[in-house]
């Protein structure tokens, strides 16, 4: 199986080009291929497939090899993907996902490589049933009852409360809000990550961004997400705290989400209802990946 490694702010995954071959046991193949020991090192695994409504497929499986719906790092790697290696000459290509067709500008640089990628990463997704998320795990289970998004609402976490925002981006985040003197580097996200993505709260379990407001146009971020635990970054977790910033009256429509591996600027364009990301895709090397043999 030839692969080529790409990251997107450091949320790096292992690429494989499905346009002419299938490749089997895919879920199996993610888990293999993402361990940092024993495999190629990633976060996860990306088919890039043909697409009846749309020029290219995405198909995303985290690092446990279970299946997620978007991508938002994924997504600009993919444009980088089939415009360097000439499945495309196209600077705008749609890209189906499992949450719908995404619209990609792809800026090339003077190489006539892409360096930077801009999604219109469509709706955010407010209303709870579809994140989804159970109200009659939130602490106001009563008074929730007739609201259409969950802002800043109180839940309790290994018997701690925390005020959480849920957003979807086509796959659910849950959004909490540190204080400006917790050192954010030290955060003990590894301990608490992998409680709120298994709280009954998220039935389908969820991605996680803590997120520390700077100014109205500056948020630091770290992510526990959903089958890959911490990653460097993510895009539509970028995406899910903007909006969620948003609401909670913290910041202006676009601002910068500062992550452990860079930055991505995301604009929630209110007329339109969408939102805009912008940032980075590298590819770091290719390989050939061997598969077990069936017996
Ligand atoms: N890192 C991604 C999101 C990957 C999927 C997520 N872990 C999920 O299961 O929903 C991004 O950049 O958006």
């Amino acid at each position: 199986m030839k692969f080529t490694k790409m990251q997107g702010a450091g949320n790096d995954y292992v690429y494989v080009d499905c346009t002419q071959n299938e490749l089997k046991n895919v879920s199996e193949v993610a888990v293999a291929v993402s361990d940092r020991h024993f495999g190629i090192g990633s976060d996860g695994l990306i088919l890039i497939k043909k697409s009846d409504k749309a020029d290219f497929f995405m198909e995303m499986y985290n690092a446990d090899g279970s299946q997620g719906s978007m991508c938002g790092n994924g997504i600009r790697c993919v444009g980088k993907y089939v415009y360097d290696n000439g499945l495309t000459d196209k600077a705008e290509i749609t890209v189906e996902t499992l949450s719908g067709i995404k619209t990609l500008q792809l800026y090339p640089g003077s190489d006539g490589k892409v360096k930077t990628v801009r999604v219109n990463m469509g709706a955010p997704i407010l209303q709870p049933e579809q994140i989804p998320a159970d109200i009659h795990a939130f602490k106001n289970a009563e008074i929730l009852k007739n609201v259409d998004r969950l802002v800043a609402q109180p839940i309790s976490v290994d018997g701690k409360d925390y005020e959480v925002t849920c957003v979807s981006m086509g796959n659910p985040h849950a959004i909490v809000y540190l204080d400006k003197n917790v050192d954010l580097k030290a955060f003990e996200l590894e301990k608490i990550g992998p409680m709120f993505e298994n709280h009954p709260a998220f039935p389908d379990r969820v991605n996680t961004e803590f997120i520390q407001v700077c100014d109205s146009e500056n948020l630091n971020m770290r992510v526990w997400e959903r089958g890959s635990g911490e990653t460097f970054a993510c895009g539509t977790g970028a995406c899910a705290s903007l909006v969620a910033t948003v609401l909670n009256g913290l910041c202006n429509d676009t601002a910068t989400l500062h992550l452990l591996g860079g930055d991505l600027k995301i604009t929630w364009d209110k007329k339109e209802n969408t939102v805009y990301m912008e940032g980075p895709a590298e590819t770091v090397f290719t390989g050939e990946w061997l598969l077990k043999e069936e017996n």
